[in-house]
């Protein structure tokens, strides 16, 4: 549904975008991840043929979205990052308004814009204006927009930004609910939101692409893949010291010492567990424990390792 190939964007000397290249399959929901200023919405522009690039070249349903521009962007439907709606109007005559924009007229339009908003929960708001609406719905509106002219793909620019965590969540569950229907490639910077919705994620830094694979194989080939929690009777310092000498064992973090209790976080490497030979070290030397369990990684931990700057 998208091939995106060396595509890059460059504002005067600065590069915003480099030399990227993807593919996202039809039916896919796809999260596109990186921190501010890393390229996301220049990217997602380029491919709604907003944003002309510097060089390389993006397919969308076959189509070049820059010679064939027409013909692509039939296929997309397009949420910006900040939707950018008319206040005095109502919800039902915006959608309408945007239409007829879109080429839609008479029944086929009235019928889009009756499923747009029913797939989006509008329909009971459709008559109120759009200025009195919360962030929110507002949201919704944006999407209906995405969605009236019955486009195959989904293109969401951070479309959670805002909103407060009950709004994310029905945010979260509609845009799941299109992902049935839809390819949706998703901007975020809530990576538990990635976590629970999308089948792949692309993870850019200063513009280039850093890692791509579904959440659990990003995962899964992470450097630091894991951490063992562990709580002793035994002086830190000594336990500590043992543990760390463990093969596969990167590194030992004392998190808290009360009581002649000290708790420690153990970074082993990607794969392995460490969990039987520390519990061998513990009865070796005597001491007791009461704590001994493995934490898998979460997307944030990846996240963080590869576009942290320290
Ligand atoms: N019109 C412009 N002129 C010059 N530089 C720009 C322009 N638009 C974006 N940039 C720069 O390009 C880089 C990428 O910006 P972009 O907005 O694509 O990042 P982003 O990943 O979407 O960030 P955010 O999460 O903050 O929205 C940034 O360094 C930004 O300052």
């Amino acid at each position: 549904m998208i091939d995106v190939r060396n595509l890059s964007k460059r504002y005067g000397r600065h590069t915003a975008v480099n030399d990227l290249t993807f593919e996202v399959g039809a039916g896919k929901i796809v999260g596109f991840l990186g921190p501010n200023g890393a390229g996301k919405t220049t990217t997602l522009r380029m491919l709604t043929g907003y944003l002309p690039p510097s060089s390389g070249s993006a397919n969308i349903a076959g189509y070049d979205i820059f010679r064939q521009s027409l013909k692509a962007r039939r296929n997309i439907g397009y949420m910006p990052e900040n939707v950018p709606l008319y206040d005095d109007m109502r919800v039902r005559e915006y959608l309408k308004y945007r239409a007829q924009i879109k080429g839609l007229k008479g029944k086929q339009a009235r019928t889009n814009i009756a499923e747009a908003m029913d797939l989006c929960g509008l329909t009971h708001v459709r008559r109120k204006m759009i200025k009195t609406l919360s962030k929110g719905y507002r949201q919704r509106v944006g999407l209906a927009d995405a969605l009236v002219h019955k486009p195959d793909l989904l293109i969401l620019d951070e479309p959670t930004n805002g909103l407060d965590p009950n709004q994310i969540r029905s945010i979260r569950n509609l845009i799941k609910r299109l992902g049935e229907t839809h390819t949706i490639l998703v901007s975020t910077h809530i990576l538990h939101e990635v976590e629970m919705t999308c089948d792949h994620v692309i993870i850019i830094d200063e513009g280039k692409i850093k890692a791509t694979g579904s959440p659990a194989e990003l995962v899964h080939n992470m450097r630091t893949a894991g951490k063992i929690t562990v709580e002793l009777l035994a002086d830190a310092e000594t336990a500590a010291g043992a543990i760390g000498r463990l093969e596969h064992v990167k590194k030992v973090i004392t998190e808290t010492t009360s009581d002649e209790w000290s708790k420690f976080s153990v970074l082993v490497d990607s794969g392995t567990d460490t969990r039987e030979r520390i519990a061998n070290i513990a009865s070796q030397y005597g001491w007791p424990m009461r704590t001994l369990h493995r934490q898998k990684s979460t997307l944030e931990e990846v996240f963080v390792e590869l576009t942290r700057k320290d």
